[in-house]
């Protein structure tokens, strides 16, 4: 567990407030009211069909891209209400940059990925576009595995590597938060265990929420966890409080094993 240095001050990237989510008629979220502290990882935990992806997925608007779905209450990033109707929602995706849980490179090079998300945002020249390449290459820790090979499609690397090529793509936009949506299940434990030692990397630059099935790795990754159920949020603390101490009895009953 990687504890807050305690003399620390701990300020929040995003404030949630009374967030309620729809589905149609159906309401996947209900009055969630959680913080997302700056430069550390929150765990979103809980059983299947509890609302972890969801969560996840207001934190960058994807949902907009779906008619029917909704939130309603606050989204506080840095301050200012991305449920706001004016919210610029590309603006918004490169401020908040998420990778999903099977890896999605484009068909297009190595290269190529991580320029086209960068070239939405940036008109940088040549020079500079491979200088942020190597950097983001760099910062997802796969700048060796394929530095001689960046005119190779991204399609050919292994799933691992696709996984921390798509982590890449997501810094290489310079977002302030990195939402990670089981980016490990569909990866072998060699490969989940070099994308865990890049999750604890990247909190030294960014806000990263992740939402996994897999207690030890909320553990293992985590600053604070949120445990859900049936779309509330039970509770919410430091990651070693929530799994040495829980104080709701569901949460304990959960992560002990005996329910879920
Ligand atoms: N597109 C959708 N339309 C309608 N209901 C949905 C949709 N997506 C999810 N839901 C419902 O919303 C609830 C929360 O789903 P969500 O995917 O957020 O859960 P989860 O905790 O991430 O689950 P899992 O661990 O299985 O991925 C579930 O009841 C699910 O059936």
């Amino acid at each position: 567990m990687n504890m807050p240095a305690s003399n620390t001050p701990v300020r929040n990237a995003i404030e949630i407030r009374n967030l309620d989510f729809y589905y149609g008629t159906f309401k996947g979220l209900k009055n969630i009211n959680l913080d997302i502290a700056e430069g550390q990882v929150t765990a979103f935990i809980g059983p299947s069909g509890c609302g972890k992806s969801t969560l996840l997925r207001t934190l960058n608007r994807m949902y907009s891209l779906y008619p029917g779905q909704r939130a309603e209450g606050q989204i506080n990033l840095h301050g200012q209400n991305i449920l706001d109707p004016k919210q610029d929602l590309n603006l918004l995706r490169a401020r908040v940059g998420m990778v999903f849980q099977k890896p999605t490179p484009f068909p297009m090079s190595i290269y190529d990925n991580i320029a086209f998300g960068v070239k939405l945002y940036e008109n940088l020249s040549r020079s500079e576009m491979d200088e942020r390449v190597e950097w983001a290459l760099t910062k997802a820790a796969i700048w060796n595995e394929v530095k001689d090979k960046l005119g190779q499609s991204g399609l050919s690397l292994s799933g691992g590597q696709q996984q921390r090529l798509c982590i890449a793509r997501t810094v290489a936009v310079k977002p302030s938060v990195i939402l990670l949506d089981e980016p490990t299940s569909a990866l072998d434990p060699i490969s989940t265990a070099k994308v865990e030692e890049l999750v604890h990397e990247l909190k030294n630059d960014y806000t990263v929420a992740i939402v996994t099935h897999n207690m030890q790795q909320a553990a293992r990754v985590s600053d604070y966890t949120a445990y859900m159920y049936l779309g509330e949020l039970i509770e919410f603390g430091k990651t070693d409080q929530i799994f040495m101490k829980p104080t709701r009895q569901e949460t304990e009953d959960y992560i002990t094993g005996r329910f879920g």
